[in-house]
């Protein structure tokens, strides 16, 4: 193989509890996370020299250096694979952007991630000789989660992963006010670092019933966003004007999601936050659910 495609998913944290803190400063965290259609979209081909080129809407935020994200992971994997013995070509890699920059759904770390489970393809890598997801826990606490990109709880720093199998798909819109959120600004403005643990009830039912369970749940890094970037209490009006059955924020923001009863409502609000914010960014999408698992009902 000399050339191959991943999507980076956007990560939708549906849940997001803080329960303590590590002694390095990192947070525990508890966190239900599913993954949208939408992503970013990278390709990788064999060549005579590394390289990385960005397109895309949000191109003009990112640098194609070695601060990239992608950029990290392919040296990374290649450190990884050159210590065993193993091939790690030169590769140019395109990286289509089309997820909004430090906005609390992982573009980033998706961006690692595919690049990551792309480069093992193209490389022709096995896992059972490469520690995956070490080297994602080494770029970023939402890499790990990332890679795995289907229904899952995050436990830990974000590295402990447990994969869901009932989730159904959820018909969600995303929206963004377009002001970068810093995540680490927004977890140094949280004042409880001990809330409770991720309590989840019975997630295998219809979408009312996993609403319903959500709706219990929270994300403890939304106060704190909202003080940093008011602009999110504004989304989450916004939102809730289009009458989903919940709305809440993503990890550190300022994305906010409304989850909605069936595609076409998910559809028609999304034109309806679009015609009235045309500044904001906003997507109606699906999150994969678990296969096998419905949301009917
Ligand atoms: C909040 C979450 C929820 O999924 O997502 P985002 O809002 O970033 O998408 C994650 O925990 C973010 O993961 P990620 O963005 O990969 O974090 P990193 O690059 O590893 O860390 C950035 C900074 O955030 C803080 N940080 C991050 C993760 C964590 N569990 N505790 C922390 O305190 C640290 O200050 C760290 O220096
Ligand atoms: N390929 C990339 N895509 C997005 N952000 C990147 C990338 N590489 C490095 N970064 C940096 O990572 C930080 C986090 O970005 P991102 O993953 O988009 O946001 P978040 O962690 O809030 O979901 C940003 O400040 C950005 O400068």
């Amino acid at each position: 193989m000399d050339e191959t495609v991943e999507t980076a998913r956007a990560k939708i944290n549906l849940a997001l509890h803080v329960t303590g803190r590590r002694a390095d400063g990192y947070h525990l965290i508890e966190s239900l996370v599913a993954f949208t259609e939408l992503g970013d979209v990278l390709t990788f081909r064999t060549s005579n020299h590394d390289s990385l080129s960005i397109s895309g809407v949000f191109a003009g935020e990112l640098a194609a250096n070695e601060d990239n994200l992608v950029f990290k992971a392919r040296s990374s994997l290649r450190r990884a694979a050159e210590k065993r013995g193993l091939p790690a070509p030169r590769t140019a890699i395109g990286l289509e952007k089309n997820l909004p920059v430090a906005s609390g759904i992982g573009g980033g770390s998706a961006d690692a991630a595919a690049c990551l489970r792309g480069l093992m393809r193209l490389w022709d890598l096995s896992p059972d000789d490469i520690d995956l997801p070490a080297i994602a826990a080494g770029l970023g606490a939402d890499v790990p989660m990332c890679l795995v990109s289907r229904p899952l709880i995050a436990r830990g720093a974000g590295e402990n992963i447990t994969a869901i199998d009932t989730l159904p798909v959820l018909p969600v819109v995303l929206v963004n006010p377009l002001e970068a959120v810093a995540t680490a600004d927004v977890f140094a403005e949280l004042t409880n670092k001990n809330n409770d643990v991720l309590d989840l009830p019975d997630i295998s039912g219809d979408l009312n019933g996993i609403v319903a369970a959500l709706a219990a749940t929270r994300n403890d890094l939304q106060l704190p966003a909202a003080h940093i970037a008011p602009v999110v209490d504004e989304v989450l009006a916004a939102l809730g004007a289009c009458h989903p059955l919940l709305a809440r924020m993503s990890g550190s923001g300022a994305t906010c999601f409304g989850i909605f009863h069936d595609p076409v409502e998910a559809r028609l609000a999304g034109e309806l936050l679009r015609d009235r914010y045309p500044h904001w960014w906003v997507r109606s999408t699906m999150t994969g659910g678990t296969p096998g698992a419905t949301g009917d009902g």
